[in-house]
């Protein structure tokens, strides 16, 4: 297997609360790796500290065979945050050029991204207006955009689909699929959605900062004797006890 993010022995402390303890995960270059898991139970911290934003409290995250943090990752990494980090004064466009000079793009390669990340969360309609006036699934869409917009080899989505109707959630969808396989992208995606947690590669289902069990869907059903990812995370939660 081909790496892309190696996690081990991570754990995270804040104060005096452990918010995840003690986790091993590999994730393999071109796949779609979901974490699932109930509101609290740690998967935001977890990716924070896979793109570096948070430090751990021991253990260590590799990302393409560096160890984070680390600057020069940057620019393989996209991140959409759980919560929106816009300027809402700029429009959707401006707020889209702004991200993408962050990285070290042509002029005429920039445009072409702008008009790609747009279009594929159906914003191009809306780019030119400001983003104080854009809805709360408007604002959800732009941030993927976003995260899109510098062609990271590596995309780590928190409820990317969270306020999307359910049209746009499966054509967002097929994209991820159509950016893995076509591109070899490498895609983390945090849901509480069991329908999204069945279209990922492999999933690791965290509870109460540990992750419970992991594989892919069919392999985790089989093991289980469950028709479904739901009655998976339930059987695993109560043997955990
Ligand atoms: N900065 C912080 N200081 C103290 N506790 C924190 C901090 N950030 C997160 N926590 C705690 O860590 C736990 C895990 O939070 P986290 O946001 O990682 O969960 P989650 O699985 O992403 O939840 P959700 O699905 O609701 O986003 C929660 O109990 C939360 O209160």
């Amino acid at each position: 297997m081909d790496t892309s993010i190696s996690i081990s022995k991570l754990s995270k402390i804040y104060k005096k609360t452990t918010v995840l303890k003690n986790v091993d995960l590999t994730v393999a270059r071109g796949e779609i790796f979901g974490l699932i898991g109930p509101s609290g139970s740690g998967k935001t911290t977890l990716v924070k500290l896979i793109v570096g934003i948070e430090s751990a409290s021991s253990g260590t995250v590799e990302v393409l065979g560096k160890q984070i943090p680390n600057l020069t990752l940057l620019e393989n990494i996209g991140y959409m945050a759980q919560s929106d980090a816009l300027y809402p004064e700029l429009t959707g466009k401006e707020n889209l050029a702004f991200f993408a000079s962050l990285y070290t793009m042509k002029k005429a390669v920039l445009k072409e991204r702008i008009a790609y990340a747009a279009d594929l969360v159906q914003l191009t309609d809306e780019l030119s207006k400001k983003v104080s006036a854009y809805s709360g699934g408007m604002k959800r869409r732009l941030s993927l955009a976003i995260a899109l917009v510098h062609d990271p080899q590596i995309l780590i989505l928190d409820e990317p689909t969270v306020g999307i109707d359910p049209e746009l959630r499966l054509s967002i969808w097929r994209e991820l699929m159509l950016l893995k396989s076509e591109q070899g992208k490498t895609i983390i995606v945090t849901t509480h959605v069991m329908d999204e947690a069945e279209k990922c590669d492999r999933i690791a289902m965290v509870r109460e900062g540990g992750i419970l069990v992991s594989g892919t869907p069919g392999e985790l059903k089989e093991a289980y004797g469950a028709a479904n990812l739901e009655e998976v995370f339930l059987q695993a939660g109560r043997a955990a006890r």
